[in-house]
């Protein structure tokens, strides 16, 4: 069975936006080898645009393409009008600067096919457990740009967003959702700049980047996979830990250290994410 949007946005490592205002790019978007494409309304589409965006992609989805479209903030003149365009067309729905529960909960209930919150403002922050719990919310994101203007600090000083990063991956686990996506890299141009951002996010608990060009597909996918070392250890943990001692628990001893569930469970997952 095909996997539909919300499928896609649960488990997406690498998601790829393209701005509504280019239909031009869709195709191009789609066949980039991204899992999940999100179409944007918001900060990509110039104003005068607003409108025909909403319409290029009602078409888009109309002839079958599965992708999310990420809508204006619910404190803009923009918000009704995209979610009564967008909600029951079949596409998840990310909504810009999600920062109240009560109204992820009412785009939860209005779009049917599940809710990227895009997390980039303190309020996002501090919410973000209680937003990660809404029925519907398939995935957290976090829009380092945005985030960053509001602390005024950089929003490529990991350290600085160390706190705000930590925060999202706590509420995605804790609510059950798969990692969170990370924020955006402006460099177009600069694979080494990608691996690097996404192997930080990746240790820090994320699953997957939001992407704006074709040419971060790759880097991305790349940092996210398990190393050949990681693929290895697991293989060990496996074969080491017996089928009884799998369901009975217990402890055994692989490479010289203790290996009890957790650390069985770590390896299963990191085979899974090889797969
Ligand atoms: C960043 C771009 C504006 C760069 O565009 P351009 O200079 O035209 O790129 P290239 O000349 O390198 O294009 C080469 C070819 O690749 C195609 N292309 C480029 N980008 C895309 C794309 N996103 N999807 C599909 N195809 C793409 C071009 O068509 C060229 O093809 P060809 O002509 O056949 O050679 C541009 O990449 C872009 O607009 N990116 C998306 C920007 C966007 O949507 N931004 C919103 C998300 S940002 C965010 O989330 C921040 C967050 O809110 C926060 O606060 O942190
Ligand atoms: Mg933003």
């Amino acid at each position: 069975m095909t996997p539909t949007s919300t499928d896609l946005a649960r488990t997406a490592t690498t998601v790829l936006f393209v701005p509504g205002d280019r239909p031009e790019r869709f195709e191009k978007a789609a066949a980039a080898g991204a899992d999940l494409v999100i179409i944007d309304l918001e900060d990509a589409v110039a104003h005068d645009n607003k409108v025909a965006a909403r319409g290029n992609v009602t078409e888009w989805v109309a002839t079958g393409h599965q992708c999310a479209v990420r809508i204006n903030a619910a404190d803009t003149g923009h918000f009704a009008g995209d979610v009564d365009a967008i909600a029951g067309l079949g596409a998840t729905i990310m909504l810009a600067k999600a920062e109240s529960p009560d109204v992820v909960q009412q785009v939860a209930e209005i779009s049917g096919s599940g809710v990227i919150a895009l997390i980039e403002t303190a309020r996002g922050i501090l919410n973000a457990a209680a937003i990660a719990a809404v029925p519907g919310v398939v995935r957290l994101a976090v829009g380092t740009f945005d985030l960053a203007a509001q602390l005024g600090v950089d929003p490529t000083d990991h350290e600085a967003m160390a706190a705000s990063r930590g925060a999202l991956v706590l509420a995605s686990a804790a609510a059950g959702l798969v990692g969170p996506l990370d924020g955006v890299t402006a460099a177009v141009d600069d694979p080494d700049r990608i691996s690097a951002d996404a192997g930080y996010a990746r240790r820090m608990g994320f699953a997957g980047k939001l992407c704006i060009h074709p040419k971060q597909l790759a880097p991305t996918i790349a940092a996210f996979a398990p190393t050949e070392d990681e693929v290895a250890w697991a293989h060990r943990i496996l074969d080491a830990v017996t089928e009884e001692e799998e369901t009975t628990g217990g402890v055994a001893v692989v490479d010289g250290q203790m290996v009890d569930k957790p650390v069985y469970d770590r390896a299963e997952r990191i085979l899974q994410r090889a797969q």
